[in-house]
């Protein structure tokens, strides 16, 4: 038995790849990329090995690899390529295992399937990275009503960017999830910083308690 967790979020570019840095080093824990869409840039894969200083072999391959950076439904067709969602199986690891997926919960994998139903299918614990700033309540309740539909199991939520006690008040509230922490934009975001903004906003014993 080991920890595993699926990251997710309220939309792309919120900030999933560092977060999961930051805990993959915390935990020492495996990444998964199943789906990568954008091959011009450092993949997240690259992105997590090099912020959180994770051995080789912590990183798992991707399932898929897809040269254009859009929605995994739109970068298959470029490429010419059917993903078949009912095909992602957990990898078996003995470290900790942290999964990301792409954009937000509902980005479609197909033209039938979207992220969330590959989730439900899991049923590891989620861990929902939401923006701090004006919109995020919204965004952020809108995903748990998602995770709620298809009864994912959530640990909680991990707050990106800027303080906004209030806003993250009323998400956990009425959201009904505990709030795991915040993690500040770093400038510069170097893997130091990034290890101990982590450890100085985060209780890792939260995420060691959950065994699935
Ligand atoms: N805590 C942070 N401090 C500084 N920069 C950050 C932080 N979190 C994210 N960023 C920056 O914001 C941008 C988006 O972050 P990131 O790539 O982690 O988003 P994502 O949610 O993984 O996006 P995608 O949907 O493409 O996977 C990146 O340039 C990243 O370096
Ligand atoms: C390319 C990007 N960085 C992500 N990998 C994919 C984001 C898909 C978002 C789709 C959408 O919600 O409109
Ligand atoms: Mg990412």
């Amino acid at each position: 038995m080991s920890l595993r967790f699926v990251v997710t979020a309220t939309d792309t570019g919120v900030g999933k790849t560092v977060f999961s840095a930051a805990l993959a080093d915390a935990l020492g824990a495996c990444y998964w990329k199943p789906i990568q869409a954008g091959l011009d840039e450092e993949t997240d894969s690259e992105t997590v090995r090099r912020l959180g200083r994770l051995p080789p072999q912590h990183i798992l391959p991707e399932a898929w690899r897809l040269k254009t950076p859009a929605s995994p439904h739109l970068a298959a067709d470029i490429d010419g390529l059917a993903l078949r969602p009912e095909a992602l199986h957990l990898p078996k690891t003995t470290s900790p295992l942290i999964i990301e997926g792409a954009g937000g919960l509902l980005v479609p994998l197909t033209r039938r399937e979207v992220f969330a139903d590959v989730f439900a299918r899991w049923r590891l614990p989620i861990i929902l990275c939401a923006r701090t700033g004006l919109g995020t309540i919204n965004h952020t309740l809108l995903s748990l009503e998602a995770i709620r539909r298809r009864q994912i199991p959530v640990l909680g939520i991990a707050f990106i960017g800027d303080a906004q006690p209030d806003t993250q008040q009323i998400i956990a509230e009425m959201g009904g999830v505990p709030s795991l922490g915040r993690l500040p934009r770093l400038d510069p975001l170097t893997p130091d910083a990034l290890r101990e903004s982590f450890r100085r906003h985060f209780d890792v014993s939260q995420f060691q308690e959950r065994c699935v």
